[in-house]
C-alpha cells in the first residue's frame, strides 16, 4: 500500500488524527478533512485512490443522507473512486444501502486496526485495478482508431471492380457473414478490411487467421485459446483470436484449409454464438461478424467430403466474387500508377515514371497471380531502373502467360490489335462497354478499331 493516496473526510477530529496515526506509516498520502465541503476540490487537487467517507456530517442529525449525498457526488466526479463509508453500529441499514449506490464497503465505528487497514487494502487494490482497466480500455480504443485510421487504398473504376465495390457498401452495415471468392492476389483481404471499416464494427478490432499458416497441432489453440496447464505447453492463459475478435471482425484467410475437425469446432461456435477455451468448462459469449476467403471451390469441397456443407450455409450468406486482374484491364493503369507512385517515394527515385508502351504491355499480360504480382513486378522495375523511365524491357513474362506477343510477334500495335479485338469479343460487340473496359473514351476507340480496319 506504499503507494497508495488516501482521503479522509470525517467531522469528529478525534477520529481523524487516529486514521491519520494509523495509515501515516503505510501510504504514500494521507489527507484529513473535517468538513466534505472542500472534498471535491481536494479531489481535483490529486490523484486519491481511496476516499474513507463518514456517514454523518452534521452533529445530532444520523439520518445517514449526508454520506450518500457525499458519496454520489464523488461517483458523479469520478466513477471509478474507492470509497469506504465510516458508520456507527446503529446505521448498518444505511451502510448497505451506501454500498449499494457505489462504496465498496464500509466500516463500524469503533474499528479493530487490522480490519480498518484490511478493508483499506482492499479498496486500494480495486482502485488500483479498476485505474488499470480504464488505462486499457483508453489505449485499446486508441490503437483500434490508428488500426483504422488509415483509409485502405482501393484503386479500381473498370464495371466489374465497381460491381464488387457497390456490393461491399452495401454489406459492410449489415452483420451478415461474408464469403470472399477469388484467384490469389485479387484483394480478397483488401475488400475484407474494407468491409470492417465501413462496417458498425469498426470501433472494434478485425482480427485476421491466415489457415493456411498454422500448424495443424496449434490450430486449436490460436482458434479458441487456453488455460494454463491445458496442455504441455500451455505455460499461461491465452485469449484465442476468435475471442479476441469479440465485438469485431473475425476474417479467417484461406478457410478451404481448416481440417474437418476444426470446421465441426467453428461451427458450433457460430451456432451456439459461445465457445470454451481449452482446458476449461465455462464457455464464453462471442458476438462475431465473420468474413472468410478462399481461393479454392468450397462446393467441389463438399462433394469429395473435404467441407461441411452446414458450414458453407453458415459463412457464405452473402458471397462476394473477385474478379481476375486480366477481366478488368481498364484498371490497370490506374494500379500503375499508383504502384509506381508508392515505389518512387518508398526507393527514393523521384522523377521516375512508365512508359505507355510498358502500360500496354502490362494490359496485355494475363496476369495469373493477379493484382499482388502486378505490385511486385512494378517494385521490380522500379528498384531496378537506372533511367527515368520505366519501359517495355523493364517487364519479362513468360510467354504462355503472354500471348498477345506470342502470337503477333511482339510489335506493340500487334498487341494492341489484340487487347481490343478480345476486349469486343468478351463484351459481345458493345463498344461503350469495350472502352470501359479498356478505360478509353468511345472516340479514341473507334479510331483504333478505324485504324487497325477491325
Ligand atoms: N484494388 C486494389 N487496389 C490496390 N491494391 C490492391 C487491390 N487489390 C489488391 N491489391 C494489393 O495486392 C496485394 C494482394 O492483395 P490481397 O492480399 O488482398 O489479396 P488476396 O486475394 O487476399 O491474396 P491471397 O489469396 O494470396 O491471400 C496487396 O498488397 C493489396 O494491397
Amino acid at each position: 500500500m506504499k503507494e497508495a493516496k488516501i482521503l479522509i473526510v470525517d467531522d469528529n477530529k478525534s477520529i481523524l488524527s487516529a486514521l491519520d496515526l494509523l495509515l501515516n506509516g503505510s501510504c504514500k498520502k494521507v489527507k484529513c478533512l473535517s468538513s466534505p465541503n472542500a472534498l471535491l476540490s481536494e479531489l481535483k487537487e490529486d490523484n486519491y485512490d481511496v476516499v474513507l467517507l463518514d456517514m454523518n456530517f452534521k452533529a445530532g442529525i444520523n439520518t445517514g443522507n449526508e454520506g450518500i449525498y457525499w458519496l454520489n457526488q464523488i461517483l458523479e466526479y469520478n466513477s471509478g473512486m474507492s470509497v469506504v463509508m465510516i458508520t456507527a453500529y446503529g446505521d448498518v441499514e444505511l451502510a448497505v444501502k451506501a454500498v449499494r449506490s457505489g462504496a465498496v464497503d464500509f466500516v463500524l465505528k469503533p474499528w479493530e486496526n487490522e480490519k480498518m487497514l484490511t478493508t483499506i487494502e482492499m479498496a486500494w487494490k480495486l482502485s488500483r485495478s479498476r485505474k488499470e482497466v480504464k488505462n486499457l480500455r483508453l489505449k485499446e480504443s486508441e490503437l483500434i482508431a490508428e488500426i483504422n485510421r488509415n483509409k485502405n487504398h482501393i484503386i479500381g473504376t473498370s464495371s466489374a471492380w465497381e460491381k464488387v465495390m457497390d456490393m461491399v457498401r452495401k454489406v459492410a452495415v449489415t452483420n451478415a457473414n461474408i464469403l470472399i471468392t477469388g484467384e490469389n492476389g485479387t484483394g480478397k483481404e483488401l475488400v475484407a478490411r474494407e468491409i470492417h471499416r465501413l462496417s458498425n464494427r469498426s470501433q472494434n478490432v478485425m482480427v485476421t487467421v491466415d489457415m493456411g499458416s498454422i500448424a495443424e497441432n496449434l490450430f486449436e489453440s490460436e482458434l479458441f485459446g487456453h488455460k494454463k496447464g491445458a496442455f504441455t505447453d500451455a505455460g499461461t492463459d491465452r485469449m484465442g483470436k476468435i475471442e479476441a475478435a469479440n465485438e469485431g471482425t473475425l476474417f479467417l484467410d484461406e478457410i478451404g484449409n481448416l481440417s474437418m475437425p476444426m470446421q465441426a469446432k467453428l461451427l458450433s461456435v457460430l451456432e451456439n454464438r459461445a465457445l470454451t477455451r481449452l482446458g476449461e468448462n465455462l464457455p464464453v459469449d462471442i458476438d462475431l461478424r465473420l468474413v472468410c476467403a478462399t481461393n479454392c471451390n468450397l462446393a467441389k469441397m463438399i462433394g469429395e467430403g473435404r467441407f461441411r456443407e452446414d458450414l458453407l450455409y453458415r459463412i457464405n450468406t452473402i458471397q462476394i466474387e473477385l474478379p481476375p486482374l486480366r477481366d478488368r484491364i481498364a484498371d490497370i493503369p490506374e494500379l500503375v500508377e499508383f504502384f509506381v507512385n508508392l515505389y518512387v517515394e518508398k526507393y527514393n527515385k523521384k522523377g521516375l515514371s512508365i512508359s505507355s508502351d510498358a502500360i500496354a504491355k502490362l494490359q496485355a499480360y494475363r496476369w495469373p497471380g493477379n493484382v499482388r504480382e502486378l505490385q511486385h513486378a512494378i517494385e521490380k522495375a522500379v528498384i531496378l531502373s537506372d533511367t527515368h523511365l520505366i519501359g517495355t524491357r523493364d517487364f519479362v513474362f513468360k510467354m504462355d502467360e503472354f500471348s498477345a506477343v506470342d502470337a503477333y510477334g511482339g510489335t506493340l500495335e500487334d498487341m494492341e490489335k489484340q487487347v481490343i479485338l478480345g476486349a469486343i469479343e468478351k463484351q459481345m460487340g458493345n463498344l461503350s462497354a469495350v472502352s470501359a473496359q479498356l478505360g478509353v473514351t468511345r472516340q479514341t476507340l473507334y479510331n483504333k478499331i478505324k485504324k487497325y480496319g477491325l
